[in-house]
């Protein structure tokens, strides 16, 4: 008879330690059910990691599972999974039916992270044996000691359990009292048992390999061959032994009045079975561990070679009450020999738990890899260059992420990825894409559409504003809507400007702040609510204005005070350059009529690639995240940001939350938005690249360009979007990146201390105006008919030893020539943002780059203070900055108050050089007198000269 199937003669029935979807599907499984006795089957993360991983077979099911949606790389692995047991379930199920119950089995473990979490164990354990659905299942636990709580329970709910990752005898009675408890549980409230199995995987092979080890050592430090020899007889031995002994516990623990009692109603006893029965050791016989472990009621798990072997050449005996004399000495021999088994044990269960957690990251590696591949026509693509140094770097950290979890503890809101400190509290963007209300908004942006408004404008400062912006560019104007602009300026000009571009009598105000304390939401909000109010009437003003705060804030009590037409309200847990995929960003998006339901869905595809159960390796936010922090930590802390004519403005929003998240302590990336791409030889060692397009756009000049770069040696980005309506895939993105580089850079990301120094001496400026109706005196370090320059008495003392006199360009020429290699110099102009001044702005930031070989930034005020401001102040001390202010020409009154919008830009721009200076920075300003226009240009000459 064939010895695998004669097993059974001997009371012991054979599984299978394996599976996959062909051998199940082409009738393999059946084969050896009908040939050998196979009588279950057993799996776990790696052998579920060999077939997916390995194979393409899954490739079409992965694919057929996406047509019908995307999903989280757990959840697609799951599908697949609880798929493969079902079939294999249903082959067994005849011989489940045929002995009663009493086997045919197959056994699905739960997830592997979860080893350590009582409480996800018995979640997921419910949820696998629901969605299974199969009476002939058992879900596999481990033998942790969070995981014995958990077979008590779902024993006690009268799910089959299959216990794993069982090693010493000492957990294998707990493991049993599990079962019994369970088992009294499930009767007391009047379950019939009779329908519940159980094993307990008792592993052996492991055992050895550990224990020979460690005789191994003890046999090379003996010195009396004797010795040598008693210790050389332990070896192979120890498994068994300890096997031999768990089953003389069963026989103990499955008898008596206790037992008895279950027994009379119907219920089965936890079989031990063997697991981890495949040979290691190659000197071994290989059949070994299954040769000496035979007996009644009991189960061996095999893997496919060893079933091979033992039906070419096993020899069947009851070998498993025999000599349990010996294995008890052999026990008490290697204990003797200082050789602690329960020190192994517990090793061992550690071991297994990473070693099944390893295999997962594998495994959801392949699953996510082949997700992506089947997503790329709607996934953003990312590819990265970085050179030897760099990508050695980002894999080691890679593998450092995977090894200790961080991207699932990321998720998991544990604020040790970071610094400790309360990183916990902001992670709400994490689920906001997912969170939003979509009807919701639809039926919001139904009824802007109904009240036919020409314009939105959207009144708040960076967070509130940037993303607004970015979708305000990006998309066309929709039909039917109205045209989305937004105000994120106290310059008098700008705010005249926003007003000519309006139809004041149609338009709809989207007051925006989070804290609703800002200085500029706030009295941007007066100023309009004002107008409005003299063009259609006070009592009707409010129902042109909604806002969108944070609950609580004083903006909420305003908007209702005022009649606001709606309020929409903000999540606490997410700071406000996170806050785009929030009501933040979507209620502008909504009242423009951008098609949310389409955007949200693509952009939860990129939330799922960078998702918990994504390796680092396969995260393309971890991926990014860990690239632009390592970079960081080597010096290439400039992160350059390139954006096709499509997405033109996406680097203003990135700037914000890369500098305002990562620029403080001293340390930091500092992001460079809006230069042109130059030529190799204008960039220092100090830059980071990151090019985005949508896909489609090409520009052969500029391709060529960041080729160069590449080649030059300097870390490339290239992202392609699939279209416009991506864009919330890189917002996402982003986030996650910056979160990680946070990590890398060993910061908060969520905070801003370095920005709340500068609103405190605004604060005090503007207070000391409503007293005084002035602001206080300052002394100019020159004056000249065209400028005032300022600065304190250090960077003055610096300045006029380095050469600067009485006039503009010596004092110009000074302070740029204190740029060096890895500085950058940053254009911080209180002044209009339009194309005029964006094009003079530009003009001479590049001359200084190309003449000085440094990042530059070209900024505008006060719209920076809550973008790029915290990095300038907060991070590395690399900045050189000159601060533009202006006379301007025509001020413009607040409603309600006595400074003016110019007072407070004024009093902003003073706090910011206040803070500049007071943090040592290397600081000028310039104030220009008169036209703005001449003073621009005599500005641009100045610079032009200085640098000469
Ligand atoms: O939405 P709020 O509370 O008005 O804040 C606007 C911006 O100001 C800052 O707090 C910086 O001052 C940013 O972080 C934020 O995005
Ligand atoms: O239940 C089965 C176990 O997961 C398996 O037998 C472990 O075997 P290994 O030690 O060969 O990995």
């Amino acid at each position: 008879m064939n010895p695998v199937k004669a097993l059974e003669n001997h009371g012991q029935a054979v599984w299978l330690d394996f599976l996959a979807r062909g051998f199940v599907a082409k009738g393999d499984l059946k084969k050896l059910i009908d040939t050998d006795g196979v009588k279950g089957v057993t799996s776990n993360p790696s052998i579920f990691e060999k077939a997916i991983g390995s194979s393409d077979e899954y490739d079409a099911p992965i694919g057929q599972a996406l047509k019908r949606g995307d999903r989280p790389v757990s959840e697609l692995f799951e599908h697949l999974a609880v798929e493969d047991i079902q079939h294999a379930a249903d082959v067994l199920r005849p011989v489940y039916d045929h002995l009663g119950g009493h086997d045919g089995f197959v056994s699905l473990e739960v997830s592997p992270y979860l080893a350590m979490d009582t409480k996800a164990t018995i979640a997921e354990a419910e949820r696998l044996w629901k969605e299974v659905d199969r009476k002939n299942l058992m879900v596999k636990v481990p033998a942790t000691t969070p995981g014995l709580p958990a077979i008590q329970q779902l024993i006690g709910e009268g799910i089959s359990i299959n216990i794993t990752l069982l090693f010493s005898q000492k957990v294998y009675v707990k493991v049993a009292e599990a079962y019994l408890s369970g088992l009294e549980k499930y009767v007391a409230e009047g379950g019939d048992p009779s329908h519940i199995a159980s094993v307990a995987s008792f592993f052996v092979s492991r055992i050895d390999t550990a224990a020979d080890k460690l005789i191994d050592e003890k046999i090379a430090q003996a010195n009396d061959p004797t010795e040598k020899e008693r210790l050389a007889g332990l070896k192979g031995k120890v498994a068994v032994a300890n096997a031999k002994l768990a089953y003389q516990e069963y026989k103990r623990l499955f008898s008596g009045a206790r037992w008895d009692k279950l027994a009379a109603k119907g219920a089965k006893p936890q079989r031990l079975l063997w697991a981890s029965t495949g040979t290691k050791n190659k000197d071994y016989s290989d059949v070994l561990y299954v040769e000496e472990l035979i007996g009644p009621n009991t189960v061996n798990t095999v893997p496919p070679a060893t079933l091979d072997a033992f039906r070419d050449h096993g020899k069947l005996r009851d070998s498993l009450e025999e000599n349990v004399e010996d294995a008890r000495h052999v026990l008490d021999e290697l204990e003797k020999s200082g050789i602690s088994l329960d020190a192994i044990t517990a090793e061992l269960v550690k071991d297994g738990v990473k070693q099944f957690a390893d295999a997962a990251d594998k495994l959801y590696g392949a699953v996510a890899h082949k997700r992506a591949t089947v997503l790329s026509a709607g996934l953003d693509r990312q590819q990265m260059a970085l050179g030897s140094s760099l990508g050695k770097a980002v894999e080691k950290s890679t593998e450092d992420w995977r090894a200790s979890a961080k991207i699932r503890r990321l998720w998991q809101h544990d604020k040790s990825v970071w610094t400790g400190d309360d990183e916990n509290k902001w992670l709400g963007w994490l689920t906001s894409p997912a969170a939003a209300d979509i009807a919701d908004y639809e039926d919001f942006a139904h009824r802007v559409k109904g009240q036919s408004f020409t314009d939105a404008v959207v009144l708040g400062m960076g967070g509130s504003s940037l993303g607004p912006e970015v979708l305000a560019q990006t998309f066309p104007k929709k039909a039917g809507f109205p045209k989305l602009h937004v105000l994120d300026s106290t310059d008098p000009a700008q705010v005249r400007t926003m007003q000519a571009s309006i139809n004041l009598a149609d338009t709809l105000f989207i007051v925006s702040s989070k804290s609703g304390g800002t200085t500029e939401p706030n009295v941007m909000k007066d100023y309009f609510f004002e107008r409005v109010s003299e063009t259609i009437g006070a009592d009707k003003a409010g129902y042109r204005f909604i806002a969108v705060t944070d609950p609580g804030s004083s903006l909420q009590k305003v908007a209702a005070k005022q009649d606001f037409a709606r309020t929409f309200y903000g999540d606490p847990a997410i700071g406000g350059r996170y806050s785009v995929l929030s009501p933040f960003g979507l209620v502008p998006a909504a009242a423009a009529g951008v098609d949310l339901r389409t955007l949200l869905t693509h952009t939860m595809a990129m939330v799922r690639s960078c998702g918990p159960d994504v390796p680092p390796h396969e995260n393309p936010g971890v991926q990014l995240g860990l690239a632009m922090g390592l970079a960081g930590l080597e010096g290439r802390d400039k992160v350059t940001i390139l954006s096709s004519k499509k997405i033109a403005d996406f680097g203003a929003w990135a700037e914000q939350l890369i500098a305002e998240s990562t620029g403080k302590d001293g340390k930091g990336l500092v992001p460079i938005d809006g230069e042109t791409l130059g030529d190799a030889a204008s960039y220092g060692n100090d830059r980071f690249f990151i090019d985005i397009r949508t896909e489609g756009e090409s520009d052969a000049a500029h391709d060529g360009k960041l080729a160069a770069l590449e080649n030059a040696g300097h870390p490339v980005v290239r992202i392609v979007m699939k279209s416009i309506e991506h864009i919330g895939q890189e917002f996402f993105r982003f986030e996650m990146a910056v979160a990680v580089a946070g990590s890398v850079l060993g910061i908060n990301p969520f905070n801003q201390p370095d920005v709340e120094a500068a609103k405190i001496k605004t604060r005090e400026l503007t207070a000391a105006f409503e007293k005084t109706g002035s602001l206080p005196k300052e002394q100019p370090v020159i004056s000249t008919d065209a400028a005032d320059i300022y600065t304190d008495e250090k960077n003055a003392a610096a300045l006029r030893q380095a050469g600067a006199d009485g006039d503009l360009d010596s004092w110009l020429k000074a302070h740029l020539a204190r740029s060096g290699a890895d500085d950058y110099v940053a254009l911080l102009a209180y002044i209009e943002r339009n194309a005029t001044h964006i094009d003079s702005l530009q003009h001479m930031r590049l001359a200084v780059r190309d003449k000085r070989h440094v990042a530059t930034c070209a900024e505008f005020g006060p719209r920076f203070l809550h973008s790029t401001g915290q990095a300038y102040k907060g991070g590395p001390d690399s900045g050189v900055f000159l601060q533009i202010t202006a006379d301007d020409a025509r001020d413009l009154a607040v409603p309600g108050q006595k400074a003016s919008f110019g007072i407070i830009k004024a009093a902003q721009a003073r706090g910011d050089f206040g803070v500049l200076t007071e943090r040592n920075r290397r600081a000028l300003r310039v104030h220009l007198k008169g036209d703005l226009a001449s003073g621009l240009k005599m500005l641009d000459t100045a610079i032009q000269n200085a640098l000469n």
